[in-house]
């Protein structure tokens, strides 16, 4: 898309299918506003999942009360341009990140990630284990504030850091 301009937004929103998540590299851009408080709007009416905007959003308060994940670089109150060009539903860059369409979106106040839905059983085996680690650790540091930190020391002396200062407990 053509930094700062919608057009293409509004088709996307008016295109997609109860669920979909949107996703719109808006190459980094925030002097103006891609999306509002209107079209996120539409979005929840049309049962839309989520939105993605690598660019900025206005009507920011308004949509933090609307109860629907809108992520965004930015917010700007500066009104979008309409003249398109762009594409929908053609893989996107979102700096190292290539989207493709039907890809998976999953996102909390921590961040996005997106992947392919023949990745998700492997990922979420993946994510399981870590989530079991960490709660182990979690256990650890609540039990008697103990983390098992060798492979910290263990960097350290590889890597020869110098230490300059020792602290005390
Ligand atoms: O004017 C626009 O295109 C964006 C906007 O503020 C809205 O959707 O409410
Ligand atoms: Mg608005």
């Amino acid at each position: 898309m053509t930094p700062g301009d919608n057009t293409l937004v509004y088709y996307a929103v008016d295109n997609a299918k109860p669920g979909d998540v949107i996703v719109v590299s808006g190459l980094g851009f925030t002097e103006r506003a891609i999306l509002g408080e209107m079209m996120v709007t539409l979005a929840i009416k049309r049962g839309l999942n989520g939105l993605v905007i690598h660019g900025a959003i206005r009507d920011k308060e308004e949509i933090s009360k609307l109860d629907f994940p809108v992520y965004a670089v930015s917010s700007t109150s500066n009104s979008p341009l309409r003249n398109g060009p762009g594409t929908v539903n053609t893989p996107i860059a979102i700096g190292n990140r290539v989207i493709y369409p039907g890809d998976i979106v999953v996102g909390d106040q921590s961040g996005i990630v997106t992947f392919h839905p023949e990745d998700a059983d492997d990922l979420y085996e993946a994510s399981l284990k870590a989530l079991e680690k960490e709660n182990k650790q979690f256990e650890a540091i609540n039990q008697d504030g103990s983390l098992d930190l060798s492979w910290l020391y263990e960097k350290i002396e590889a890597d020869n850091y110098q230490i300059k200062e020792k602290f005390t407990k």
